[in-house]
């Protein structure tokens, strides 16, 4: 009933304003899918590898099309995903793009769902799912590679840990991302946004975390609920043999464990990613011993939603949460294996958006399918504002 009948791959633009890929999944009894691969800027360096969306695109029509319509089954998943890794023959999707499996994978859900009649987070995740939402962390004030001349750090994320409801948490955290608006404007700092919607104001980062800190605290006042925050530090970013780039200093990485523990105690914050090097197993586990019982230490570039380099990060002691970004890895069999290993060791699992989206919603369902009990993506936009109000929907149940 499932049995997969067309694929098609498109290029639309991304929020960047960029080409990605876009597939289109029918089933032979008339379910449809459609999803769009999203893009990261500052990536790891052991993603998979996405390609120019039209040599994506071609490779994906030659050489996985063909292996798909007719012979799948979108209501088996595994299968699926098995046969796009099984048409690429690489370990990192380099021969059809991650970009063109990813958005395969995610459309071939989705006509499973519509062919079964289900909501996509049900038919991933089975009946017993969408009681559960995720906490969402939103982007208020950020840099990095999603801005220049703005803060070293790359997000300082809302966690509004108190929230009553899914709804709640997304309305504080769009309510935060205005009080810091005001909060700048009154220090005369001038703000443009960042590629995800976050302020971009040409301060330090210690201004950042004062300013985060007083709008975390008057919003939280305002609900009555309690908001924390957190950072993504995307430290590989700042990362080269001399030590961390901060600008006026350069930092090694003991003075950068240090740096992070002492901010984690002044601002008690909910959450620290990628605080150290992509390669820096060590530099995690040190950290992760200091503030892990009090703090999230969560890894992005340094595990890419891969069980592998998760797995080293559990025989290490590296960490006690990961992201997940289906197109890093290239598939959600994939994504859900490693949310899987996660769960397995104790690790909180944070289901992410990457800096260049579209109007998919994917990662909503995927939060709530498996029982996540965070979510990344963004606080305002509305190829951010798209998997915010899916979670509502969901939650009211209204998808
Ligand atoms: O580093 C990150 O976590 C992401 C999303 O915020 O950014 P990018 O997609 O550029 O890798
Ligand atoms: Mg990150």
């Amino acid at each position: 009933m499932t049995l997969i009948s067309s694929v098609s791959l498109r290029r639309v633009l991304d929020s960047r304003g960029n080409p990605t890929v876009e597939a289109d999944v029918l089933t032979e009894s008339g379910g449809f899918g459609r999803a769009a691969a999203p893009s990261g800027a500052s990536t790891g360096e052991y993603e998979a590898i996405e390609l120019p969306p039209s040599e994506a695109i071609a490779a994906a029509r030659r050489l996985a099309i063909p292996r798909l319509e007719g012979e799948v089954h979108t209501g088996d998943q595994r299968a699926v995903d098995t046969t796009l890794r099984a048409a690429d023959g690489t370990e990192n999707f380099s021969e059809i793009g991650a970009n063109s499996a990813v958005a395969i994978s995610m459309a071939a859900a989705k006509a499973g769902a519509d062919t079964l009649g289900l909501p996509l987070y049900q038919h991933l995740g089975g009946a017993f799912r969408g009681d559960n939402f995720p906490i969402p962390l939103g982007n208020v004030i950020g840099g990095g590679e999603h801005a220049k001349e703005a803060t070293h750090i790359q997000e300082f994320l809302a966690a509004p840990v108190g929230a009553p409801s899914v709804a709640e948490a997304v309305f504080a955290n769009a309510k935060v991302h205005g009080r810091a608006s005001e909060l700048l404007d009154e220090r005369d700092v001038p703000a443009a946004k960042g590629d995800e919607g976050a302020w971009a104001p040409p301060i330090s980062d210690a201004e950042a975390f004062e300013v985060m800190e007083e709008a975390v605290e008057d919003v939280a006042d305002d609900l009555g609920f309690e908001i924390k925050f957190g950072l993504d530090v995307a430290a590989s970013e700042l990362h080269s043999e001399e030590g961390y780039d901060f600008g006026d200093e350069v930092k090694s990485t003991a003075e950068m464990i240090a740096y992070i523990a002492e901010m984690v105690d002044e601002y008690d914050l909910a959450y620290v990613e990628d605080p150290l090097d992509e390669n820096d197993y060590e530099g995690f586990a040190e950290l992760t011993d200091e503030v892990g019982d009090r703090t999230l230490i969560c890894g992005d570039d340094l595990f890419v939603t891969n069980t592998s380099r998760l797995q080293d990060g559990i025989d290490a002691g590296a960490g006690n949460s990961i992201l997940i970004k289906p197109n890093q890895i290239g598939s959600l069999t994939d994504a859900f294996d490693a949310i899987e290993l996660a769960t397995e060791h104790g690790y909180d699992s944070v289901i992410s958006h990457r800096s260049g989206e579209t109007e998919d919603t994917t990662i909503a369902h995927l939060a709530v399918a498996t029982d996540a009990p965070f979510i990344k993506t963004g606080t305002v936009q509305g190829e951010r504002t798209a998997k915010l109000n899916e979670l509502i929907r969901i939650a009211d149940d209204a998808v």
